[in-house]
């Protein structure tokens, strides 16, 4: 029997997204996700898509990701799906900080491993997760090619101008200071997807894609080629997201140690897990927040209007590198999802060809989508993301050539 599945594991700080694919025509036979890992809530959603049947539904307390990835294990072989059968080909893994080294897919060996390991305080919120996933996938399915698919590796192509911070060349080689970008495999994929909308190749096509999850970055792609993007040496830079501040005068930092009294692990926790959304009016999903503004709550429309005020000077800024633009993608949660936020981005960009359709712009949907007018110069898109599909690919592309 040949080995056509893969299965894609995309551990975050506190959950687990999961896929179970048939690479012959990228289908998928299940898919599934752990939330609040670590809490006494923690959820298990897993739908069986290859039997059909309904999806089902745990909580209880799961304590880790190695608790996670087995309780994961044991709904796929409640299907028959189990991690022993013998067609699945290899183990996709999102890693999110492969550093300056990893600029393609990876197979994972010990050497790998410590390098990921390595990475940890320029990620200190995911790396730790997906080392986890990779150890307990391995430990479960030894003989099985464990694949990383880095969400820096889109980003190495991004020239010095933009890769590196203006700060003394020695200290920052030292430590390896450099922007190195992050969400990747989405933009990667998603300004694929774009170009594919237009009826053009990614090589003839200039895209912003502005990808607003929990997490959220912005990129700008010249011929399917990533030149800048928001995040940086770590996933804190760049635009406002659900926790995390995006960018701030450094100065902060120095003002809130001398001046507030705060040690470095309480700043990095206030700025991580405490800001952006969240911190700002106290929610970081954009529902709530647009629920609170429609009841005139003024804390959370101050906090969107900072956040649609960074994703415009992104737009902007990007529009300046790439003197050309053809498309601008809207995608993860947030912008597949949030039409005002949409809008609002767009607002007032006339001039640089930029516009929304109202109508088109309030449709919703799984298929990506134009939403500007017909006459538009600039098309604006909604481009659903899909990591897992994209790591599942690249996984598979990888396995079958080394073997
Ligand atoms: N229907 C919706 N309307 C507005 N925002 C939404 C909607 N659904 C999800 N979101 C936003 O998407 C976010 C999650 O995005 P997602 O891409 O899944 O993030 P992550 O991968 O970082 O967990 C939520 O926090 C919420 O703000
Ligand atoms: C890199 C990053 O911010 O990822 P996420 O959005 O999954 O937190
Ligand atoms: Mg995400």
């Amino acid at each position: 029997m040949s080995s056509s599945r893969v299965l894609v594991l995309n551990s975050g700080s506190s959950s687990v997204k999961y896929q179970l694919l048939d690479m012959r025509d990228s289908g998928r036979l299940a898919v599934g996700l752990v939330e609040r890992i670590g809490e006494r809530s923690s959820r298990l959603k897993h739908t069986p898509l290859a039997t059909g049947g309904p999806t089902r539904e745990s909580n209880g307390p799961i304590a880790d990701h190695d608790a996670a990835l087995k309780a994961v294990a044991a709904e796929l072989a409640q299907d028959g799906l189990g991690l022993d059968s013998p067609e699945l080909a290899a183990i996709g893994h999102r890693v999110v900080h492969g550093g300056k080294h990893f600029t393609e897919p990876t197979v994972v060996d010990d050497t790998v491993l410590a390098e990921i390991e390595r990475l940890i305080p320029v990620a200190p919120l995911h790396n730790p997760a997906n080392l986890t996933g990779i150890r307990t996938a391995r430990a479960l399915r030894p003989d099985l090619p464990q694949v990383a698919v880095f969400d820096t590796a889109f980003h190495t192509t991004m020239p010095e101008s933009a890769a590196r911070y203006a700060i003394d060349v020695e200290t920052a080689d030292a430590h390896r200071i450099r922007r190195y970008g992050f969400h990747g495999t989405s933009h990667a994929y998603v300004s694929r997807a774009t170009a594919k909308l237009l009826g053009r190749a990614p090589e003839e096509v200039n895209v912003i894609v502005l990808h607003l999850g929990n997490g959220a970055s912005a990129s700008a792609v010249r011929g399917g080629v990533c030149v800048d993007t928001s995040m940086g040496l770590t996933p804190l830079e760049g635009l406002v997201m659900g926790t995390r501040s995006g960018d701030t005068d450094p100065a902060v930092i120095f003002h809130l140690a001398r001046v507030g009294g705060m040690s470095i692990d309480e700043i990095d926790t206030l700025l991580n897990k405490k800001s952006g959304l969240v911190g700002l009016c106290g929610d970081n999903d954009m529902r709530e927040i647009r629920r609170r503004i429609d009841e005139g709550d003024a804390r959370a429309k101050l906090a969107f209007d900072i956040y649609i005020h960074r994703l415009k000077k992104y737009i902007g800024a990007y529009y300046a590198v790439l003197g050309r633009v053809d498309a601008v993608a809207f995608t993860a949660g947030v912008g597949e999802n949030a039409a005002e936020v949409r809008a609002a981005a767009v607002a007032g960009l006339e001039t640089l060809g930029l516009a929304v359709d109202g109508g088109l712009n309030a449709v919703r949907g799984d298929e990506p989508r134009l939403i500007s007018p017909a006459d538009a110069r600039v098309a604006v898109a909604v481009v659903p993301t899909d990591e897992e599909l994209e790591i599942a690919t690249q996984t598979y592309a990888l396995v079958r050539k080394t073997n």
